[in-house]
């Protein structure tokens, strides 16, 4: 793909850059490096006008809403936790799926006249959820292995992320409310989307196309 301005994306490692790779290799992008065995945080690519930077997968939406990429790939869990200032959302990537749910011990809904606990990362999408249902809860933020909370009494709930329930079963817990389906978006910075046109919307239409063939 010819670009006529240089475009940096903003990659988290893992599933997001496992998923996200044959869809740029679609538009011609390929890595120099690997993020896995290679300790660059600045990844150069087979496009010239192109670079990687490898960051948390809840940074992206921060680097791309301060310019300090043009582009990324955020899970639609951590824009929602982000609020999405600054940024478009123009493509769901339809990679990393799972659901945002509310889980616990299988006993965790029956009533009670004490106010809920709930663990989780996701603070904002669960304040948002429980009180769209009236529900008066106490949030604990935590920063992962939520599944633990229930079981050594931290909280009566989580709110985490649920793909094949593998790690609620493994602990003893199971699915109870459904907040929302999660895959990845393409997010664009919004300087970028106007300075940068041609080259963003060329990048775009290929994501675009690759994730239509897919
Ligand atoms: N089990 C899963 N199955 C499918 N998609 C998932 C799963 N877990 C997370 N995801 C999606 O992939 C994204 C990246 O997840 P990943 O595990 O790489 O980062 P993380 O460890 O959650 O983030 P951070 O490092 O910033 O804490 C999540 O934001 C979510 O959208
Ligand atoms: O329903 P499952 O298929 O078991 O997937 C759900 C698990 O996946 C995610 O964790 P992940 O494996 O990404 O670990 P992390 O939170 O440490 O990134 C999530 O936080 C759950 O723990």
């Amino acid at each position: 793909m010819n670009l006529n301005a240089p475009l940096t994306i903003a990659l988290s490692k893992g599933r997001i850059f496992d998923q996200t790779l044959p869809l740029l290799a679609h538009a011609g992008i390929e890595p120099l490096d690997d993020p896995e065995t290679s300790r660059k945080l600045i990844l150069e690519t087979s496009s010239p006008k192109v670079k990687f930077v490898i960051i948390r997968a809840s940074d992206v939406p921060t680097y791309v809403q301060y310019g300090a990429a043009d582009l990324g790939v955020a899970g639609k869990d951590v824009l929602l936790e982000h609020g999405g200032e600054g940024l478009y959302e123009p493509l769901d990537l339809g990679i990393a799926r799972c659901r945002l749910m509310v889980a616990g011990l299988p006993d965790a809904l029956e009533p009670t006249s004490r106010r809920l606990r709930i663990a989780t990362k996701y603070v904002h999408s669960a304040e948002r959820y429980f009180a769209s249902k009236g529900q008066q809860v106490e949030i604990i933020k935590l920063y992962g292995s939520m599944e633990l909370a229930p079981l050594v009494g931290l909280s009566d709930l989580i709110v985490d992320l649920v793909e094949s329930g593998n790690t609620l079963k493994a602990n003893g817990l199971v699915p109870l409310e459904h907040i929302a389906d999660i895959s990845s978006r393409l997010v664009v910075n919004k300087a970028s989307w106007k300075m940068k046109h041609e080259a963003v919307s060329a990048l775009l239409e290929c994501l675009r196309e690759a994730v239509g063939q897919r």
